[in-house]
């Protein structure tokens, strides 16, 4: 050993058992030290360096359609995103080719690696995605929607409250409403849900509120209630891809494309100008838009609130058939079906209150545009993320 090793090196490797003593035990602590962390990096399937003067928010569900696209605005806006999802409804496809962006693959209900989560990349603020979101679906299996919609809520708030996290951004939904008595819709209109789906949300809508109230809590929370979201980002190469599709502006796209039958329109016998359903169709870009705006907001005033996020203009299954036939120059084939069970006449929203407190402005507020955006991406993937 040479002069000005350290004598505790010498001690170790002053005879041949020594060092190969010492050579294996060295191999053993850096194989144990590669399995402990196997445990939670395999989790970590795609990992980025963060920048350590950006905030970093936790995204669940940030593999969903809307998560996707609300994890590309929060990285233009300059925040780190770890995206938390299990994969189990979104496409790791895209979420790939962003900066600061990391990905841990597991269930919202899996406290401990959430825990494991929260330490690691200590974000400021959570936003919840995750969700079972079927309607019908929800009606056939109401404990499916409970367990993975209250019981995912129930263990992020639990984690976040572990982890001294305060803020979260909740995906509420129109569905909260059930079949209002009026038209448009404002924060105030009674809650009155009409499916396990739209019970489980108001459920969590509930119990944010009662977790912010208690004396020693420090949680804010902003509910966002969304209309119909739709249509794709316009410059990264991500869209809607649900498995079964049951929204209509896909279902019209692949009805146009051969890849889904003949588009069913349900019902024609509503109460409404051309007796088909009318909704409120609000870009995925507007919504994502209303994410970040909402956040800042939340942070920056240490507040909570309920928002209300649509146009305000509602359109009809046939109003939609109409302007994509116009954007697309391609034939729509439709089929009258049966009334889905469910379906309320008309929502429409009033989202005064989120353009006055958040400033929110939505962009994208025609037709025609959330079509056109939706097409170019089903030219590009008529088979969704599979292409
Ligand atoms: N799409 C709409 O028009 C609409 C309207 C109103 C409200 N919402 C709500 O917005 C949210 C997002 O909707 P979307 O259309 O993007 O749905 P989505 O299914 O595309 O995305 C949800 C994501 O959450 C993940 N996920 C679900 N359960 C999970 C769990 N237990 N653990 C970890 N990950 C889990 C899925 O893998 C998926 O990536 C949902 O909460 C939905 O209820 C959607
Ligand atoms: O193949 C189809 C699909 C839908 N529709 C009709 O189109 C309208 C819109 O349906 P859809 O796109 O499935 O959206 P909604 O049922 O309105 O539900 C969406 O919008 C709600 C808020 O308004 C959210 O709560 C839900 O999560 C979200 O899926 C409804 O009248 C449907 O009956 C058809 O006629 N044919």
């Amino acid at each position: 050993m040479e002069k000005g090793t350290s004598p505790f090196l010498r001690l170790l490797t002053d005879s041949p058992e020594k060092t190969l003593f010492t050579v294996g035990l060295v191999v053993m602590i850096v194989w144990l030290g590669s399995i402990f962390s196997y445990a939670f990096v395999s989790t970590t399937e795609m990992r980025v360096e963060m920048d350590p003067d950006q905030q970093t928010i936790l995204v669940a569900g940030g593999a969903g359609y809307i998560g996707s696209h609300v994890v590309a605005d929060l990285v233009e806006n300059k925040y780190n995103v770890v995206v938390y999802d299990s994969l189990y409804k979104g496409h790791k496809q895209s979420i790939v080719g962003l900066k600061n962006v990391a990905f841990v693959k597991g269930d919202v209900r899996d406290g401990d690696l959430l825990d494991k989560t929260f330490k690691r990349f200590e974000p400021v603020a959570v936003m919840h995605f995750c969700a079972d979101s079927l309607v019908g679906e929800s009606v056939i299996d109401p404990l499916k929607y409970y367990d993975n919609n209250v019981g995912g809520a129930i263990s992020l708030l639990q984690a976040m409250g572990r982890n001294g996290v305060d803020y979260i951004v909740f995906s509420s939904t129109a569905a909260i409403f059930g079949d209002p008595e009026v038209d448009i819709i404002s924060e105030d209109t009674p809650k009155a849900p009409k499916n396990p789906y739209g019970e489980t949300k108001l459920a969590i809508e509930r119990m944010l509120h009662w977790a912010s109230e208690s004396p020693s809590s420090t949680l804010k929370y902003v509910a966002l209630r969304y209309f119909n979201a739709a249509g794709a980002h316009p410059t990264r190469d991500i869209g809607e891809d649900h498995s079964p599709e049951t929204h209509l502006i896909p279902n019209v796209m692949k009805a146009i494309q051969g890849s889904g039958g003949r588009l069913k329109v349900f019902g024609n016998d509503y109460q409404t100008p051309d007796g088909t359903c009318v909704r409120d169709y609000i870009h995925v870009m507007d919504l994502s838009q209303a994410h970040v705006k909402a956040l800042a907001w939340m942070i920056h005033n240490d507040l909570s609130g309920q928002f209300n996020l649509g146009n305000g203009n509602g359109f009809s299954v046939m109003d939609v058939i109409g302007s994509a036939k116009t954007v697309t120059q391609r034939e729509v084939p439709y089929d009258l079906a049966p009334r889905r069970a469910g379906d309320p006449p008309t929502l429409v929203a009033n989202s005064v209150k989120a353009k006055s407190v958040l400033g929110w402005r939505p962009e994208h507020d025609s037709m025609d545009d959330i079509i056109a955006s939706a097409w170019r991406w089903h030219q590009a993937h008529p088979a969704g993320y599979k292409d």
